[in-house]
């Protein structure tokens, strides 16, 4: 059924050939400790060494021969045809709130003054209200109350984490509804490079899910285990009926034929289920202990208009039935040790990014977690993420594969 279209994933682990990354930009400079929590930052992360961080992560998966897009590229791309960029435009400014016609008219005129390369780097970076060339107006009500928000339009720090606003599975594409208000333009952005960008549109891409659905689906929670098998995580992110309603769709739609729905705790250090559990190799995962005794899993087939749901005994026995395996191996992060294990999950020691089945690429500060990996034979490629890491995210978090080879 995966013919046409550019897009194609049918596991997690199988030779990654193409990605979408984002590299931190001026938007990272606009955290302050007031809207830190709001924005879902713990810290302030430095910009200059971040991005010297993402370079070499992204270099680490072209040397192995995989493609690199960058959301800035592709959506200025699109945005150099006029009539898409108004467009574009207006919908920026509609979903600012900024509940001022004629403010939000002279907005939108600032940024049809600029050229495609600016207009994204607003939409990314934010429009501070001393950007705005003053102009004389009437002050209303709403300009003395949110006075002292200094932002027009609010900076997306958390774009670099390309893995949430955006899903491939199989040959389609997933847009996916963020929970909170911080993420929620970031998959507009994906709604205009799936519509407009030569590489992407195409009526034989289907889309499995919108952002403008109501319940909420984060990219974080989704697992393509297999060609027939997709795992997405119950979180504090991602709603029951979200995965019940594109979990339908693709078992409608596609070779899929069963998703395991994985409930984890819903708090903020296990935000997504890739914070607590990856896939590294055709029959081993990596898992956060200190989750694995609150883990509940559900087997999802094909119902007549919403799935029907099988509680199963263990996470264990789910994988290995759903994906017909004699054995899988759970390795536990942390090297067997409970304080390093919790220490390391809050760096993201088990959001391992496989870029071909057995290798993965991670964090070098979770040193126990890296040698137990390397003890159960999956070869790990270290990047430095000291400042990258602030954000609370990985190499999984922050990539969003497009394409992979079959296994
Ligand atoms: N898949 C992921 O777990 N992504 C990490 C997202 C971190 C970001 N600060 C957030 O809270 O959404």
């Amino acid at each position: 059924m995966n013919q046409g279209g550019f897009l194609n994933i049918t596991s997690e682990i199988g030779k990654l050939k193409a990605v979408l990354l984002h590299r931190p930009g001026r938007e990272l400079e606009r955290l302050t400790p007031q809207y830190l929590h709001e924005l879902l930052f713990d810290d302030i992360p430095w910009l200059k060494q971040m991005k010297k961080e993402h370079d070499l992560f992204a270099e680490a998966m072209k040397s192995r021969g995989t493609t690199v897009y960058y959301y800035e590229e592709l959506l200025e791309e699109v945005l150099v045809n006029r009539e898409i960029r108004q467009s574009f435009i207006g919908d920026i400014v509609y979903n600012t709130n900024i509940a001022n016609l004629e403010l939000e008219r002279l907005i939108e005129e600032f940024l049809l003054s600029k050229t495609p390369k600016e207009v994204v780097e607003i939409a990314i970076a934010g429009l501070h209200k001393n950007d705005l060339p003053e102009v004389e107006r009437e002050l209303h009500l709403v300009d003395y109350i949110k006075e002292r928000h200094p932002f027009y339009i609010n900076p997306l720090p958390n774009l670099y984490f390309t893995r949430d606003p955006g899903t491939v599975i199989a040959n389609g594409l997933s847009i996916n509804k963020m929970k909170t208000p911080a993420r929620d333009r970031e998959t507009m952005f994906l709604k205009y490079i799936y519509k407009h960008h030569p590489t992407f549109k195409g009526s034989n891409t289907p889309l499995w899910y919108d952002y403008e659905e109501s319940h909420s689906l984060e990219g974080g929670d989704i697992l393509v285990l297999s060609d027939k098998v997709v795992a997405i995580g119950c979180s504090e992110r991602t709603s029951a009926r979200g995965i019940e309603v594109i979990s339908q769709r693709i078992l409608e739609n596609t070779n899929i034929e069963k998703v395991l729905a994985i409930e984890i705790p819903f708090t903020r250090a296990y935000m997504h289920l890739d914070t607590v559990f990856t896939m590294v190799d055709r029959d081993k995962f990596t898992i956060y202990p200190g989750v694995e005794s609150h883990v509940r899993a559900y087997e999802l087939t094909r119902g007549k208009s919403t799935p029907k749901v099988k509680p199963m005994d263990t996470l264990e026995g789910a994988l290995k039935s759903a994906l017909k395996l004699p054995a899988v191996k759970l390795i536990q992060s942390g090297g067997g040790d409970e304080i390093t294990a919790a220490r390391e999950q809050w760096n993201d020691s088990t959001n391992t990014l496989a870029i071909a089945p057995g290798v993965v690429v991670t964090y070098n500060r979770n040193e126990a977690s890296n040698e137990t990996l390397r003890r159960e034979g999956v070869e790990v490629i270290e990047i430095e993420g000291s400042e990258l890491v602030r954000g609370r995210g990985g190499p999984r978090c922050m990539s969003m594969p497009l394409v992979r080879e079959d296994l």
